[in-house]
């Protein structure tokens, strides 16, 4: 892993928002620091679109604190710095990509060339095309090199590989990886779990508006200690679901995958019990597995406020 300064760059402290009754975020906290790629996970509505509206000031807190760069987020000299990428973009449908491009470049003090930011997004054989007439994955794609045209020191990029087909996702994970390698910070939400695992220095689960998890990918992993053990035998799945070694187990109709705390108490136990037992495997826990366990609990929360 690089070595990521550890500055705050943004910050949310203590952080409510409310949209009539539904509490979108729960005292949230947040820092951004410099340098490094926070991937922030979680289901729909868990409040990810809402902490980086309030970062960029285009929401307020009804409670807590917002700093972008130790300033309010809606002064000018703090978004100058920033580089956005939405989900929802609503951008000229005539404009040609290159216009776009352009004139967003001017609104910054120092930004890349017209060109540079198309290639680096992977739009320069696109640059003389209306976009309105391009595909959902090529609009993506421009939104992205609207993003870090400006040399932004920090980018927000809000589910940015939706739409885009495998090779357009691997070449937008490489461009942010560019831009990490020059230094700048990103934070970006998603629901692909692989994108947090292929990009992420520091990964933070929220689920109904709070911070459920939060550290390195490996350590999140680490924090689900339970093991799966798959293996083809002819003990009863009923049976050994009942074992006190294992906390679930269940068939994909030829192999039994059976979760543990205690992987060598486990497999001494299966193989004592049947000797004709084959194809055992045993896996650590992946990504999406320990979201679904830390995000299971938190789903029985409460979403509503009290009524203020
Ligand atoms: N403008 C709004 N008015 C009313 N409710 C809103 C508004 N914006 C968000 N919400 C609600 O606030 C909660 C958090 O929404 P938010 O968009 O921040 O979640 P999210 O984690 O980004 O979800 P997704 O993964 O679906 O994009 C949701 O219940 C959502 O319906």
């Amino acid at each position: 892993m690089r070595h990521v300064a550890n500055t705050a760059l943004a910050r949310l402290h203590g952080v409510s928002k409310h949209y009539g009754p539904l509490r979108a975020l729960n005292g949230f906290d947040l820092e951004l620091r410099n340098g490094e790629l926070l991937a922030l996970l979680g289901p729909n509505g868990a409040g990810k679109t809402t902490a980086i509206g309030l970062l960029l000031g285009l929401i307020r807190a009804d409670a807590g604190s917002v700093e972008l760069f130790g300033h309010d987020p809606q002064g000018i000299a703090a978004r100058r710095q920033i580089g956005v990428m939405l989900q929802d973009a609503q951008l000229p449908p005539t404009l040609r990509v290159g216009e776009l491009i352009r004139l967003t470049t001017s609104y910054y003090p120092n930004p890349r060339s017209v060109l540079e930011s198309a290639e680096l997004a992977g739009v320069a054989d696109l640059l003389h095309r209306p976009y309105g007439k391009l595909s959902g994955g090529q609009q993506r794609r421009v939104q992205f090199a609207l993003a870090l045209c400006g040399r932004p020191r920090l980018l927000f990029l809000d589910e940015p590989t939706v739409g885009m087909d495998i090779d357009a996702r691997q070449k937008l994970w490489a461009a942010i990886r560019h831009l990490i390698a020059e230094g700048n910070a990103v934070v970006l939400t998603t629901h692909y779990l692989e994108e947090a695992e292929a990009l992420a220095d520091r990964v933070c689960v929220m689920a109904h508006g709070r911070v459920i998890s939060e550290g390195s990918v490996d350590a999140l992993r680490a924090r689900i200690a339970l093991k799966r053990v798959w293996c083809s035998t002819r003990l009863p799945l009923g049976d050994v679901a009942a074992w006190p070694e294992v906390v679930e187990a269940r068939s994909d109709g030829e192999r039994l995958c059976l979760s543990t705390e205690y992987v060598e108490l486990l497999v001494r136990r299966l193989l004592a019990e049947d000797i004709t037992l084959s194809s055992l495997e045993i896996r650590a826990a992946g990504l999406s597995e320990v979201f679904t366990e830390l995000t299971r609990d938190a789903q029985a929360s409460p979403t509503m406020a009290e009524a203020a």
